[in-house]
């Protein structure tokens, strides 16, 4: 019989960590073998079933990441930046596939991700769920079929407790937008009005950001003409979305080439 891929999940406490902490245990086809949280977080040295209120899972929460990688094959990371720059280093010491949905990654942040990548699997993304992926590829689509007459704006909603913005997933919505276009989002990208701004440039990509109360996730990409409008939603009710998202991700990049890989390349979208 062969072993079941072992998975650690990095920043157990979180509210994504707690979500993934529960679908791995659950998760037929691979094992729960390492919980990792930073140094000095009260949860070090429990069993993480029991910190997080539930039964015993046998696996102690721990702030050792290189002892508990070396029994990895991957790891699920969504934690802060510089957890993960510092888990992108272990992983490809490992060879463990590292899956990354933290985000506000700095370009700096993102270069050491891409050299750990040399030698691991990493699968990134700023969403991991389904619909948003979907949602990347018609942005993709409808930008391309639109011309700049259209003006396009991502407008995101999250909780009170984010602390990046534009969240992840603009942005990644936001580069769909762009690529549509034949533009790159860094010639175009307009975040952060206030004050006498101006008025809109033509072929600019807007965003804003509401932050407030449990929000789970919301986006909305809105192509505003003159006399129409079209808007492409996604609304996120449930965290398990992203955290199935990712476990799909641990198991797709068991056994392939080292490199940078995306949700787009696991869904086959
Ligand atoms: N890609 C996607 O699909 C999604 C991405 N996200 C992203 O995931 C990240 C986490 O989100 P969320 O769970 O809501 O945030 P939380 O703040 O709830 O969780 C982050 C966790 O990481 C822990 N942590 C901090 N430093 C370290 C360290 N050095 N080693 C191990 N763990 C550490 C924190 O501990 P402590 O609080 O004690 O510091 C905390 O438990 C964010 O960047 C968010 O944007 C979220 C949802 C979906
Ligand atoms: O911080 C969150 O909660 C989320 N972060 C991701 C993002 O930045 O887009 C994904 C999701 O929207 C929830």
């Amino acid at each position: 019989m062969s072993k079941l891929p072992g998975v650690v999940v990095n920043g157990v406490s979180g509210r994504m960590g707690q979500m993934l902490v529960k679908l791995v245990s659950e998760n037929k086809a691979m094992q729960l073998v390492g919980a990792l949280e930073r140094s000095g977080h009260e949860w070090i040295g429990q069993d993480v079933g029991v910190a997080m209120g539930g039964a015993e899972l046998g696996v102690l929460v721990s702030d050792n990441p290189l002892e508990v990688m070396a029994k990895a094959q991957a790891v699920i990371d969504f934690t802060v930046p510089a957890a993960t720059v510092a888990m992108a280093e272990l992983a490809a010491q490992a060879r463990a596939v590292h899956v990354i949905g933290t985000t506000g990654l700095s370009d700096d942040d993102l270069a050491k991700i891409k050299a750990a990548s040399r030698h691991s699997v990493v699968v990134r993304a700023g969403n991991m769920s389904l619909g948003v992926n979907l949602l990347v590829q018609l942005t993709k689509q409808v930008a391309a079929a639109l011309d700049a007459d259209f003006d396009i704006e991502i407008v995101e909603a999250h909780h009170r407790h984010k602390v990046d913005a534009p969240s992840g997933t603009a942005l990644m919505l936001g580069e769909a937008a762009a690529d549509g276009r034949g533009v790159s989002l860094a010639t175009v990208k307009d975040s952060g009005r206030d004050g006498i701004t101006g008025e809109r440039k033509r072929g600019d990509i807007g965003f804003s950001a509401i932050r407030g109360g449990d929000i789970v996730g919301e986006h909305d990409v809105i192509f505003a003409g003159e006399g129409e409008r079209i808007v492409l939603r996604h609304m996120a009710t449930d965290r398990a979305i992203f955290a199935r998202g990712a476990l799909k991700a641990a198991l797709w990049g068991q056994g392939r080439k080292p490199g940078e890989y995306n949700m787009l390349d696991v869904l086959g979208l």
